[in-house]
């Protein structure tokens, strides 16, 4: 049986040369939902996420991040960078299958070779990421992350590189391939937050807030009077916020 997936909480302070990023605050991420980080650019979302990740952030947290099941989080995470982060001297399967290789493990052929064609990227399978194009190479990243098959996965930006139509595809295969896991999500799209979101919190320099206007279950029709309402009133608290 697939290991139940944890909630999460980070609380502390962080500081880039001295200078305060967060101070005293407390991110509650809920097990098995979606939670998207939307919020002025430069504020700290990705800092965030690699705290979670226990990732390189460049300055000094004092702070906790825990899992609601007390058990370590860190072996648990897959963590998708804003940059692909792929080894330019493996193919997109190679690339692919690179974390289970990693672990010494035998890759799931069939599986890597499914999320591959649902990326779209079937026909480019043998080829290196210099000759793929930003959208794509994105693409190689998600299904990558998907290959990891964790019980948390935490996204910065994901789809930003991808053209409208395949932006909305790969949410779909996002969301259901991640179903039932705790996600956390940073973007910089209202209507992508609206679309996949459990919660929204905005994070802004006055800190955390929960954006309170979402109603029904995600995955939500972009197209649907309800989400655009939803979209409308996220955007109008995101430029009311100070820069
Ligand atoms: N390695 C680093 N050393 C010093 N400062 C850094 C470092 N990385 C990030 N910062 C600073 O920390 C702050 C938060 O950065 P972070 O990337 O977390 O923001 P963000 O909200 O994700 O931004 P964006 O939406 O533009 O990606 C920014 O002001 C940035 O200049």
């Amino acid at each position: 049986m697939r290991e139940a997936p944890p909630g999460l909480q980070l609380r502390g302070d962080f500081h880039h040369a001295g200078q305060p990023l967060f101070r005293d605050i407390s991110l509650g991420i809920e097990a098995g939902k979606w939670t998207c980080l939307v919020g002025p650019s430069g504020v700290g979302k990705s800092t965030l996420l690699r705290l979670i990740a226990d990732l390189d952030t460049g300055g000094e947290f004092s702070g906790t991040v825990t899992a609601g099941d007390e058990r370590p989080v860190v072996p648990r995470v897959a963590y998708m960078a804003q940059t692909d982060l792929l080894a330019p001297w493996l193919d997109v399967y190679e690339n692919v299958v690179l974390g289970v290789r990693l672990r010494g493990e035998a890759p799931d052929r069939t599986r890597a070779e499914r999320l591959i064609a649902r990326v779209g990227l079937e026909p480019h399978r043998h080829k290196r990421p210099a000759s793929l194009s930003g959208g794509m190479r994105q693409r190689a990243a998600l299904a990558r992350m998907l290959m990891e098959d964790r019980p948390v996965a935490l996204l910065d930006e994901p789809f930003a590189a991808l053209d409208a139509r395949t932006r909305s595809e790969m949410q779909e295969l996002a969301h259901e391939t991640l179903r039932g896991r705790t996600v956390v999500l940073v973007t910089h799209d209202p209507a992508e937050a609206v679309r996949l979101a459990d919660h929204i919190i905005i994070v802004s320099a006055a800190g955390l807030s929960r954006y309170e206007g979402l109603a029904g279950d995600a995955i939500r029709a972009a197209e649907a009077t309800e989400t655009l309402a939803m979209q409308s009133g996220l955007l109008r608290i995101l430029r009311e916020l100070p820069q």
